[in-house]
């Protein structure tokens, strides 16, 4: 095991992996001894002293004993170190991803995670059985050698010699084959992608009517793959040629070595012939090693992948005991950068004393890895108890708001207090257990509406789960499902439309019974029944609770108790509605464009007058 691969061996694990490593290297020197053994009883077989060859079968079938033994015992090992191995990745995996801050799930590497779990593990796991046939490819044939140098030193020398030969051209060969591989491998990733994508278009591709222009695409990557499969077929050959020309070139080497020796009289026939046989059990291998040493790369790249992905460092957890929330909010106003907003707010009628349920963001700066400063220097009241709508132009880091508040990332500069406690000074179970997320992408599990419901709060009784459906008009849902409150949602809870998704997230939040609400309103245009209901249970869900919302319809903008527009990085204008039209700023030009869509969408649809037409993003 090597550098990541040794990093990554469980913790109970090292003796047993250090006995099965000493089983592996008996077994490969027995094999070897074996070989070496062979040459003096064939010598006296073919010299006709049949007596003195029995006597080399004594050591012959020790060196095969042994052999046995060791891998009578890999054998019951590695199954089982290797399943230990992928079970305790899997568990430093899965504690791992519970530790990861928030904010790592929407980042780059967390489309890698089947590929960790699924090719990764497995990989890591079996360089178990890929250490045994490394060990014995390598150990076999240095065994022979010895015994090669110590009964000709001559032919000894001249299979050494040939040896980093033959490696140097199986390596070059392989490199020359793994050029025409790759392009064979991408070809063949993007034709796949392309079926998949072709699968996937289907329903709009039908509905257009235009199933022909996704075949194209289709039909273009499987020609690209034929001809890259080809390609490989004619291209790899000559790799191959080389790898197995070096070998060949070695073999006759050793040959004409053994033969110059035995006309010279140095070398009796009999034993030049066992010489050489052995010289070439010596060499046969090392086109093995040279393949193996390749996957044992691939495995510490697997390992290196893992090993990342354990080392990302959960965000920083206050280590103090658990404080009263005021005696932290002391100690949080001591490095506050502003003025604490905090102050005056209004009572939060959830969640425990005054002004738990306040947000303040203060001067906060921050960017995401490698990125631009997404907000720079905003400073946000959200009063407790009441509902603040978040609009702005796309990018304008809304989303990006709310997640702060989480703590999904912590901020560069700035704090984000919550109910006047900085979040890095609350602990994390702590914050989130006075937080409900509803998000645009809401997940539901492949379980009942009831179970997912009950996924905010695992102590709620049915009762609970069902009050906080019927507010949430979940139960509308329920009527019209087959099984009712017994039907799957599907995975992802693709058989629920986006609407109807939303409104199971909102009885979700209001099963938790958080204090605080964080929600991203849906984008997705709702039909007139969806779009009530989820204003209904919006309604429910705001009353008495701190609601920040992504606000994307004028309906709900126009309902909230207050409105901070974002634009580069700031809070540009903050108040209620009236208020923002008056001033006669950012905001009201946003409403009078809004309004004008929303007029234009009314004759250009023809809608019944007074009916709201979907609104663009926000
Ligand atoms: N995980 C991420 N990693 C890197 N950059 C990100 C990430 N999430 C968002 N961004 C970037 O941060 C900026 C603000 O994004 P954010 O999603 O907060 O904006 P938004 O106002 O909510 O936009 P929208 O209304 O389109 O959802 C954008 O430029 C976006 O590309």
């Amino acid at each position: 095991m090597t550098g990541g691969l040794r990093g990554l061996v469980p913790a109970g694990q090292h003796r047993a992996l250090g006995r099965y490593l000493v089983a592996v290297v008996v077994y490969a020197v027995s094999e070897g001894v074996a070989f070496g053994v062979l040459v003096p009883l064939l010598i006296d077989l073919i010299d006709g002293r049949t007596g003195r060859a029995g006597w080399w079968l004594v050591p012959l079938t020790a060196a095969a004993a042994v052999g046995w033994v060791a891998h009578y015992y890999l054998g019951s090992r590695a199954l089982r170190l290797s399943t230990a191995w992928r079970r305790d990745l899997y568990t430093r995996i899965g504690e791992q991803l519970v530790r990861l801050p928030l904010g790592w799930f929407d980042g780059p590497r967390a489309g890698e995670v089947p590929q960790l779990v699924v090719g990764d593990a497995a990989r890591v796991a079996g360089s178990v059985f890929l250490a045994q046939a490394l060990l014995g490819a390598l150990l076999t044939p240095v065994t022979i050698a010895v015994f090669l140098l110590a009964y000709d030193w001559r032919l000894g020398l001249a299979a050494l010699v040939a040896a980093p030969v033959v490696v140097a051209a199986l390596v070059l060969g392989g490199r020359l084959s793994a050029r025409t591989e790759a392009a064979q491998h991408a070809a063949t990733a993007q034709a796949g992608g392309r079926l998949v994508e072709f699968a996937c278009a289907q329903p709009t591709l039908r509905a257009t009517g235009n199933t022909a222009a996704g075949r194209a695409a289709l039909d273009e990557a499987l020609t690209a793959q034929h001809r890259a499969a080809r390609r490989e077929v004619v291209g790899s050959l000559p790799g191959e040629y080389l790898g197995e020309l070096g070998l060949q070139l070695a073999f006759t080497a050793l040959l004409l070595s053994g033969l110059a020796l035995a006309t010279d009289d140095a070398l009796r026939p009999a034993r030049m012939i066992a010489l050489v046989v052995l010289g070439i059990s010596l060499l046969r291998p090392l086109d093995a090693v040279v393949g193996l040493t390749g996957d044992l790369r691939g495995c510490q790249a697997s390992a290196r992948r893992i090993d990342d992905l354990l080392t990302v460092p959960p965000l920083p957890e206050p280590t103090a005991a658990p404080a009263s929330t005021a005696a932290r909010a002391e100690g949080a106003a001591a490095r506050a950068t502003g003025a604490s907003l905090a102050e005056d707010q209004a009572t939060g009628a959830h969640g425990g004393p005054p002004g738990e349920a306040g947000i303040e963001l203060v001067d906060v700066r921050f960017a995401y890895p490698g990125g631009p400063e997404v907000l720079g220097g905003l400073t946000l009241s959200i009063p407790a108890g009441r509902t603040t709508a978040l609009v702005g132009t796309s990018g304008a880091g809304k989303t990006t708001v709310t997640k702060l508040i989480a703590r999904f990332h912590d901020v560069d500069a700035g704090a984000v207090r919550v109910g006047g406690v900085d979040v890095r000074d609350l602990p994390s179970a702590e914050l989130l257990g006075r937080v409900a997320l509803v998000f645009q992408d809401v997940y539901l599990f492949d379980a009942t509406v009831e179970d997912n419901i009950r996924f905010g709060n695992p102590d709620a009784t049915p009762d609970q789960v069902r009050d906080a459906a019927r507010r949430a008009r979940v139960d509308t849902i329920v009527d019209r499902l087959p099984d009712g409150w017994a039907s799957p949602v599907g995975e992802g809870g693709r058989l629920l439309s986006g609407g109807e998704r939303q409104r199971v997230a909102i009885a979700r939040a209001l099963c938790k019974d958080a204090p605080i609400v964080l929600l991203d309103e849906a984008t997705a245009s709702l039909d007139t029944e969806n779009e009530a209901a989820v204003y209904a249970a919006l309604a429910e869900l705001a009353a008495d609770r701190t609601v920040l919302i992504i606000a994307h319809r004028l309906d709900t903008i126009v309902r909230a108790d207050q409105i901070a527009v974002l634009d580069g990085g700031r809070v540009l204008e903050c108040g209620p509605h009236a208020d923002l039209l008056a001033r006669d700023g950012r905001y009201a030009a946003f409403w009078r464009e809004r309004e004008r869509a929303r007029g234009w969408r009314l004759r250009h649809d023809d809608a019944p007058t007074g009916q709201p037409a979907p609104e663009p993003a926000g």
